[in-house]
């Protein structure tokens, strides 16, 4: 732990030690997520102490690997957590992050050369973990929606070779350590990632949000609800309930499959669920109108481009976009009023078009997607030099958002990639309910 602190975080992959007591949401404050300033601001960024590096090797530490092995790419989650006491609740000390694209679901004629990039990710975890612990530190592996959309025969051929690399490994491998994660896991394991996040907040003023993540395949939505209203209304199979310190907690959580970006783009063009999709051009006017192209997703080819002679343009984009949407999503009429964490392409693409900074992340209203939205499309010549499917995305964003889920114009989304350089993401969340269910602690 020395060692690694020595470098400074830069070695090997990205180092980060952040100390807060990530379980004072789950004592204190109910769940509630707490946020202090809804204005538009990073409403973190006050209360997390800087990056400090372990004052000593300590002997009360312990470690837990989650892999992500997401549609676009695999990632390795490499967390410390630091137990002061047994009476005291175990503290997230730092992350190491690495990730590797493209995902494994690119290496479905391969499993071996896709364990291979899980087996690199791997070595990292080698050399961050001290020895002595390897054997109490477990690796896990979890798919989401690229993997979801395999043969099960290819999904499980890669899964297999993965769990070989793992067993060759020294550390511990839990039963099932190498799955395919059923989408609810995934959206649970996000909320109660940001809830352990929220824990340094509370005691400020209180609102509960929930998290948003938009894949590539799959997209999900979560928060607690606080009306004994909401959980009349919504159907059984969106509600989970979790058990964490002699508590039940019923989260609202669902997986969209199909709604992920890059699923919903197949969508618009109407070419998902198309047989012979060879050959046939798929056309829309979110596109570039002289625009003519093709495009390798999930194992097929797919032939694409602009209305040469219709229109183009935000109106009827949205209007096309609003046909993938329109009714398909559960609505609840609590989250209008409530503020989210959005992740994963959320970031991406408010970066790419300069609504909030790479590194800081930022606050945005549902409204301001639906400005740039405008604005790309409308202007698609000037944004030729981006993805030609930027003005799509967004679009898509902005339909899902509205129409999809009812938010309103202003409901605040908080776009969050660290926190005091800890990934947001569902795998801390997850990580920390394996470890629970071990009973992992130092
Ligand atoms: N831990 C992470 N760090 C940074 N970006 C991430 C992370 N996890 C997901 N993303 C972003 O989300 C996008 C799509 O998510 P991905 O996990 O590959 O798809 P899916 O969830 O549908 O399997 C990626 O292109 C990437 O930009
Ligand atoms: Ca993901």
């Amino acid at each position: 732990l020395t060692l690694l602190c020595l470098g400074n975080g830069e070695s090997p992959g990205k180092m980060a030690f952040s100390r807060f007591p990530i379980l004072l949401a789950l004592a204190f404050s109910s769940f509630s997520f707490v946020l202090s300033h809804l204005n538009r601001e990073m409403w973190f960024q006050d209360f997390f102490p800087p990056n400090m590096c372990p004052i000593n090797a300590k002997d009360n530490t312990f470690y837990g690997i989650m892999f992500d092995a997401g549609s676009t790419g695999t990632r390795i989650h490499i967390y410390t957590f630091v137990q002061k006491s047994p009476e005291n609740l175990p503290e997230l000390e730092g992350e190491i992050f690495e990730s590797v694209k493209p995902g494994l679901s690119a290496y479905a004629d391969q499993p071996e050369k896709g364990a291979e990039t899980v087996k690199r990710l791997l070595d990292m975890a080698i050399d961050a973990v001290p020895p002595h612990l390897w054997k109490k530190t477990p690796v896990v592996l979890k798919a989401t929606a690229g993997l979801r959309l395999l043969s099960e025969e290819k999904a499980q051929s890669l899964l297999l070779e993965v769990r070989e690399v793992f067993e060759e490994s020294p550390f511990l491998v839990p039963e099932d350590s190498v799955s395919i994660m059923d989408g609810s896991y995934e959206a649970l394991g996000a909320a109660l990632s940001m809830m352990l996040f929220a824990g340094q907040l509370s005691g400020q003023n209180q609102h509960t949000v929930g998290t948003l993540d938009l894949g590539g395949a799959s997209t999900q939505i979560t928060f607690l609800p606080q009306f004994e209203e909401t959980l009349k209304e919504t159907p059984g199979d969106f509600l989970t309930s979790f058990e964490m310190f002699n508590s039940t907690y019923k989260l609202y959580t669902h997986s969209y499959l199909g709604f992920g970006l890059k699923a919903a783009r197949l969508a618009i063009l109407g070419a998902l669920n198309v047989e012979a999709v060879d050959g046939q051009m798929f056309r829309s006017s979110c596109l570039p109108k002289q625009l003519e192209a093709e495009w390798h997703f999930g194992g097929m080819k797919y032939r694409y481009g602009g209305n040469k002679e219709g229109e183009t343009g935000f109106k009827p984009c949205y209007l096309e976009v609003l046909k993938v949407v329109e009714g398909k999503l559960h609505q609840p009429d609590e989250i209008r009023g409530r503020s989210f964490y959005a992740f994963s392409y959320y970031y991406d693409r408010a970066v790419d078009t300069n609504l909030i900074d790479y590194e800081q992340g930022g606050v945005l209203e549902v409204r301001d997607f639906e400005r740039k939205a405008e604005e790309v499309c409308d202007n698609m010549e000037k944004y030729n030099s981006a993805s030609p499917f930027l003005c799509m995305d967004l679009v898509y964003i902005t339909a899902l958002l509205k129409e999809g889920f009812g938010f309103r114009d202003n409901t605040l989304l908080q776009l969050t990639k660290k926190v005091n350089n800890v990934e947001t993401s569902w795998t801390l969340g997850a990580t920390f309910h394996l470890l629970q269910s071990l009973g992992i602690t130092y």
